[in-house]
């Protein structure tokens, strides 16, 4: 500061920093403070206090709705999550198949709706709760308020009703519940967070004010928008109401138009719901993409005798006393949306009380055929029936009389083996009063027991196999599928598992489809064996030793490395002296056993057939006589077993699909 005398009145000059807000007041008052101290002394000062005007209540109310906004922001992530977890369970039901079974064992689509929609809303209700109870610890009047509290409500309630039912509709689009459940979520983070955020800032600017008007008027289809629009219209009411007398929480500006949109949504999901799963209308859509009648004539050359004769006498079943099967299949022929035709001209009867052993090789076609028949999908063309009752035309009917025992288990992760058993006895209308004492019984016959308070995901793979199967029981159907029953069972719980199957066998007709061959063997009356995708041969196990068997099969195995030597000789030398032996081996048989043929060679292992008429003893003192010389290491021979029969047909079937003329050429040694 500087003072100069002027030419009449000394002139002060005061100089400061404008970067500073209170300086010029502050340079005012030390000026004041200079010429009161030069008039009062040097002891003498003024003190100068700031102090901010206190707010006022329309400041205070903007303050604070800065404040809910940031809140209700917080509280629209996570619960634009919910809906992600209600679609995630009925995915899961149907990828793990507990859908279809839960069909088959006559579960009605309106009661496994309403119990979903049930539980959906009643673990949303406790969230809701918990929300309130939060908003009143932290007294968040501008949702709990008296003038807002039911709106809130309201608000949280028809997003519970209108999320489920937009979860339910879009479920369909999705097979797999890990994607189902990521990708409603992304979806519904950005309709119920970004959106409105998006929406809220193009509002406040006074030139996109409209546009927000009319994109929130679109974004409102989606549930989780309504959501998200409603708990910020619902923080901002307060400001609003400071600012204007008018508007209540309940306004179509606040959340009166994001109930609207919900209330009209909830009821228009679950009919697309419904439609899209009603049986009637998706049996109808099967319908017309099902023709039933259209034969195909293709692959009919050249087909085994056995195999027409069946085809014969299951196309007029009546005529041929075949009415009583319980299985009748007739042409059936699958071709997948990919083009890939999984099973072609199917046809076969299964007689009452029959283990029809249903084989095939991998990707033949087995899994197919008996998803059609437990109705998991419609055939492209073709006839079956169970019990009498058409697939197509009376499939509720034909559902009722099959018991289904899936490839790959339908379990439940957190039920119990009870439970399961329990629910599956109820879904399959068994009396409360009988229901514990079949849940017993059927733990018992599976071996279950001790397994009763396992959960599903605890259980090993065998149990599951095995609980599978106890479920596939329930309700004494008159047909039962199994579709690879004892995968991953050790062979005790194997053997167990036969002891169960003969005993039903005797009440229904079991469908038995596997890989383990001697189980067919403990249990099959007829067999059929499949290769991609139609029947190769069918008929009683001892009509298929003797018509694909020669009558006895031996087995060889020479040691394949040079004499004195370990395992560590050259592979050079280990091949050229397995050749040797082989060729001595081949000279024997010639010799010994010229009726001999060979069916397969495998290294150093051998299997040959034998005539019926060998004399086993002969063999046997044969075997003994030259197992030095020709350097055997074991060998056993054996009646042809079904295992046989199989790698004998699979065998045919590779060597025809490389080079038709293979076809049906025996492997004798001279092939070789
Ligand atoms: N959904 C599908 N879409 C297209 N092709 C399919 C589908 N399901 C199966 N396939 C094909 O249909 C053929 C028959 O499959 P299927 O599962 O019925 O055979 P499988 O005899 O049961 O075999 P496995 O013994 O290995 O279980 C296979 O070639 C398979 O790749």
């Amino acid at each position: 500061m500087q003072t100069a005398v002027g030419a009449s009145a000394p002139v002060s000059l005061a100089f400061y920093n404008a970067t500073s807000w209170h300086q010029l007041t502050v340079s005012v008052f030390d000026y004041y403070n200079a010429i009161y101290r030069r008039t009062a002394g040097a002891g003498s000062f003024m003190r100068l206090v700031n102090n901010p005007m206190p707010k006022t209540s329309r400041e205070e109310a903007f303050a604070d709705s800065i404040k809910s906004i940031i809140i209700g922001i917080i509280i629209m992530i996570p619960f634009t999550f919910i809906p992600s977890t209600f679609v995630s369970w009925v995915v899961k039901e149907r990828e793990c198949k507990a859908r279809h079974l839960q069909n088959v064992s006559g579960l009605k689509f309106s009661v496994y709706w309403l119990s979903n929609f049930m539980f959906d809303m009643a673990s949303f209700t406790v969230t809701v709760i918990l929300t309130l109870i939060v908003f009143a610890i932290f007294s968040r009047s501008e949702y709990i308020g008296s003038s807002s509290i039911g709106a809130t409500i309201v608000l949280f309630l028809f997003y519970g009703l209108s999320g489920v039912g937009f979860s339910y509709a879009i479920s369909f689009f999705f097979n797999e519940h890990s994607t189902a459940q990521n990708v409603v979520m992304l979806a519904n983070f950005i309709t119920g967070f970004l959106l409105v955020l998006v929406v809220f800032i193009l509002s406040v600017n006074d030139s996109t004010e409209n546009a927000s008007k009319y994109l929130a008027f679109i974004f409102r289809v989606i549930p989780s928008y309504c959501l998200g629009d409603g708990i910020i219209n619902l923080a901002l009411h307060e400001l609003q109401q400071s600012v204007s007398s008018a508007s209540s929480a309940w306004d179509l500006d606040v959340v009166g138009w994001d109930i609207i949109d919900m209330a009209i949504e909830f009821p228009i999901l679950l009919a697309v719901t419904f439609f899209i799963d009603h049986p009637g209308r998706r049996m109808k859509t099967q319908k017309m993409l099902h023709d039933a009648n259209k034969a195909n004539p293709e692959n009919l050359d050249g087909e085994d005798i056995d195999v027409r004769r069946e085809r014969e006498s299951v196309a007029d079943a009546t005529a041929n006393g075949r009415e009583n099967d319980l299985v009748l299949v007739r042409n059936l022929r699958k071709q997948y949306p990919n083009g890939k035709v999984a099973v072609r001209n199917l046809s076969f009867g299964v007689h009452p009380g029959e283990v029809f052993g249903f084989l095939g090789t991998n990707g033949a076609g087995k899994t197919t055929a008996i998803s059609i028949l437990c109705q998991e999908f419609f055939p492209t063309s073709g006839h079956a029936s169970i019990a009498g009752f058409d697939i197509v035309d009376n499939a509720t009917e034909a559902l009722r009389c099959i018991g289904y025992c899936p490839q790959f288990d339908a379990l439940l992760d957190l039920l119990t083996v009870q439970e399961h058993l329990e629910l599956y006895a109820g879904v399959r209308g068994i009396e409360p009063k009988d229901r514990h004492q079949v849940v017993v019984n059927l733990a018992a016959l599976c071996e279950l027991t001790t397994y009763m308070t396992t959960q599903a995901k605890q259980l090993s793979g065998g149990n599951k196999r095995k609980l599978s199967v106890a479920l596939s029981l329930i309700g004494g159907p008159r047909v039962v599928f199994l579709d690879e029953p004892s995968a991953g069972m050790d062979p005790v719980a194997r053997r167990g598992l036969w002891t169960a199957i003969s005993n039903i066998a005797g009440n229904c007709s079991v469908v038995l489809t596997t890989h383990h061959l001697e189980e067919v063997e403990a249990l099959a009356h007829r067999v059929a064996i499949m290769v991609d995708g139609s029947l190769h041969c069918i008929g009683t196990k001892l009509h298929l030793k003797q018509k694909y068997g020669s009558g006895f099969e031996m087995d060889v195995r020479l040691q394949g490395r040079p004499r004195g030597r370990g395992a560590n000789g050259s592979n050079d030398v280990e091949a050229n002296e397995l050749e040797r032996q082989a060729t001595e081996f081949l000279r024997f048989l010639s010799t010994e056993l010229p009726s001999a043929t060979i069916n397969e060679r495998r290294g150093n292992r051998f299997n040959i057939a034998l005539p019926q008429n060998t004399l086993l003893s002969v063999t046997f003192r044969l075997l003994e006589s030259h197992k030095e010389r020709l350097r055997i290491t074991d060998y056993s021979v054996s009646q042809t077993s079904i295992e046989q029969v199989f790698l004998r047909i699979s065998m045919e079937a590779e060597l025809s699909s490389v080079s038709p003329q293979h076809h049906d050429a025996s492997l004798t040694p001279q092939a070789m």
